[in-house]
């Protein structure tokens, strides 16, 4: 970003990399003025919300500065660009532990003297004692937790993809599946879990496969099956919301021993929804 005007009426501002969106990063959110807005510092290592994604879970306008370019800047520096870059800024909105800067030098205090406005600084937002950050939950999901993940996002965590083909043994011999590639985000451990899919803005109860498929052609695959429904020719892009993980990935000795396998989590995903 140079040094024009990024938005003339913005006035109120949060700013850290906010991948996820979390209960934490909207209790930030909560104290934006009318015409506040989100200064995300982008990294390119989101992998809960990564880059654009952000969007989708808020109203504000998102606006992205680079973290290569901003790591750069001493706090003075980078005060005054906020200034420059929104001429009503009045209100900076940040966590107690936000950093920023060269080698991270500026903190909540030197930011109240640096800039001339109103700076609030929000306590960490905890759930149940547990401190909330996107690291927490990448490692929740990472172990299969969705529950705890879910409830530290205050939403069920979801992941865009595109439909890619398969090796069309699903829709023979076990259940039809979509085949997904997800680029950046997280994935859950592999294992079989309920989940919800949206195609084309609608969500349908499903049930998910990630990991090696070890029982066919030992391919790592992200595999929905969408529950009571028969839809044929999906393309494009498709969303999976995580509820619960239901088991983990088995090698069987047959396709016939998979089907009724698949069968039962397919009774599990409907009980545990
Ligand atoms: C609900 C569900 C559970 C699955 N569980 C396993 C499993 O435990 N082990 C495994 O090797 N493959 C599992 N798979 C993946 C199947 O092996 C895969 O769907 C099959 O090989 C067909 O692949 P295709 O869609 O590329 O044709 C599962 C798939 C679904 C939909
Ligand atoms: N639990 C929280 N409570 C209050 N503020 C938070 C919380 N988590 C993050 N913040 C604030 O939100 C902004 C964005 O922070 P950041 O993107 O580093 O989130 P994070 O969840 O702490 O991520 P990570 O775990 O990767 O460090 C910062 O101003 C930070 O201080």
């Amino acid at each position: 970003m140079s040094g024009f005007t990024v938005s003339s009426t913005v006035d109120s501002i949060a700013i850290g990399n906010f991948d996820g969106m979390h209960l934490g990063h909207k209790a930030l959110f909560e104290k934006l003025t009318q015409n506040g807005g989100i200064v995300v510092i982008e990294h390119f290592r989101a992998t809960l919300t990564p880059h654009i994604y952000r969007t989708f879970f808020t109203d504000l306008p998102i606006f992205f500065y680079d973290f290569e370019f901003i790591r750069q800047m001493s706090p003075e520096a980078f005060v005054k660009k906020l200034v420059i870059d929104f001429p009503k800024l009045s209100r900076i909105v940040v966590g107690d532990d936000f950093l920023f800067g060269l080698n991270r030098s500026g903190n909540t205090e030197s930011l109240k003297k640096l800039f001339c406005g109103e700076v609030i600084v929000i306590k960490e937002v905890k759930l149940k004692e547990q401190p909330i950050h996107s690291r927490f939950i990448r490692k929740l999901i990472e172990s299969g937790e969705l529950d705890r993940a879910n409830s530290m996002l205050g939403r069920v965590y979801e992941i865009w993809g595109e439909v890619v083909s398969g090796q069309g043994i699903g829709k023979e011999k076990l259940v039809p599946t979509i085949n997904l590639s997800t680029g950046k985000f997280l994935l859950p451990k592999p294992g079989v879990y309920a989940t919800e899919t949206s195609i084309a803005g609608k969500y349908f109860a499903s049930v998910t496969f990630v990991g090696h498929r070890v029982t066919t052609d030992g391919n790592f695959s992200i595999e929905t099956h969408i529950i009571d429904k028969n839809l044929s020719d999906i393309r494009g892009k498709v969303s999976i919301r995580w509820n619960r993980y239901i088991r983990r990935n088995r090698k069987f000795d047959s396709l016939d021993d998979l089907k009724k396998q698949i069968l039962k989590d397919i009774e599990v995903a409907c009980e545990k929804r």
